[in-house]
């Protein structure tokens, strides 16, 4: 394997609901080439380690396991203390072994602690950089999922990237239903089917703004802002009267929308700018990714947060496109577009 680098390294968190396939997938991907570097780490809930015996083991990928219990209950010691370690324990000859990380975690973890954690830890910020939120959910029982379990609308309301599983065993309706109800809580993550656990690679890396190799960005993909149609929740449902669902599932509480701001942020008024978001961000204010155009800047400016959390803003080397504008998509729970609109007047203009 060739030398590390001192670049931060990827770290692919892969989640979704209990049995919703995830080991399964693994297993393909630490197979492919483009994950030999990789290092997976997987999380175990109760006593008895399991799953890391599932997942194949192979000379390029190790694989080490946390101690039992849930990953975002233990994030602050045994994830920070696995991720600081494997620096050295995968090391031969003062040389790093891997280049990037998979985590695999329990099906009831919320992702955002994890996220929080490496955005915020001083030692693991500067080693690691989060590339995507990975999200598998099952096509058979995902309405189900979805309808008990609001840790599932949230996992899969601030993927990055969803896999439909088990479309084998799920009847057409339901598949309908469940792309519906994931049109509305996740419009833009691109969805994959598939079927035992075959996918490739490629799929799930490089869906952030972390570039190994030095290539730009996908930011185009990452932000997809087109997805987020004012009317994203309003299609969802149709409107055609065919949802038989209780009106008060959990993703109906989601919310998400995309702003564009026509003239460029007068660089003074970044700090104010941010203090915005900062001020409204919260557990309810799930996702927000943006693009933002700062006057007298060529470059773009890239900020991004989960929950409280905001990521330092990341400038990119170039716009991914023609538009300038910048734009800001928001994943909510229960706080509507006009909320985000009046903390922001002034700001936002659409
Ligand atoms: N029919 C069918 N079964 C599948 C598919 N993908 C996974 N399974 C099966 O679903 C079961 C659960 O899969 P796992 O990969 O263990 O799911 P998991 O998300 O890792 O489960 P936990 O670690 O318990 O949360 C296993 O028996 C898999 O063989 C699929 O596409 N079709």
């Amino acid at each position: 394997m060739s030398p590390a680098s001192s670049s931060p390294i990827p770290v692919t968190l892969l989640t979704g609901f209990l049995g919703s396939g995830k080991t399964t997938v693994l297993n393909h991907l630490v197979r492919q080439p483009e994950l030999a570097d990789a290092l997976v780490i997987i999380n175990e809930f109760g006593d008895m380690p399991l799953d890391h015996m599932l997942v194949a083991h192979s000379t390029e990928n190790a694989v080490t396991e946390m101690s039992s219990g849930c990953l975002c209950c233990t994030i602050r010691t045994d994830l920070v203390r696995t991720l600081r370690d494997i620096t050295w324990r995968f090391s031969r000859n003062g040389r790093r072994q891997f280049r990037r990380v998979l985590i695999e975690t329990t099906g009831l973890a919320d992702p955002a602690p994890i996220m929080h954690t490496l955005m915020t830890h001083p030692q693991l910020a500067q080693q690691y950089r989060l590339d995507g939120i990975v999200v598998a959910l099952d096509l058979a029982a995902g309405n189900a999922t979805l309808d008990r379990h609001p840790e599932a609308v949230r996992q899969a309301a601030i993927a990055d990237c969803l896999l439909l599983t088990k479309g084998d065993l799920a009847d057409a309706e339901a598949r309908r239903m469940l792309l519906q109800r994931l049109a509305a809580i996740n419009p833009a993550a691109p969805r994959h089917e598939v079927r035992h656990g075959a996918l490739a690679a490629d799929a799930v890396l490089h869906l952030g703004l972390f570039s190994a190799e030095g290539k730009a960005p996908d930011v185009a993909r990452w932000l997809h802002e087109a997805a987020y149609a004012d009317d994203a929740q309003h299609q969802a449902h149709g409107h055609t009267h065919d949802h038989h669902h209780d009106v008060n599932r959990h993703d109906d509480h989601i919310r998400a929308f995309c702003f564009a701001v026509d003239d460029p942020i007068p660089a003074d008024r970044l700090t104010a700018w941010l203090d915005v978001l900062r001020g409204l961000a919260g557990p309810d204010i799930l996702r927000v990714k943006g693009i933002l155009n700062i006057a007298g800047q060529d470059q773009p400016l890239v900020i991004h947060s989960v929950q409280h959390i905001i990521h330092p803003p990341i400038t990119l080397p170039a716009w991914p496109s023609a538009d300038r504008r910048s734009r800001l998509v928001f994943i909510t729970r229960d706080i509507g577009r006009e909320t985000i609109e009046a903390a922001f007047q002034g700001f936002l203009r659409d």
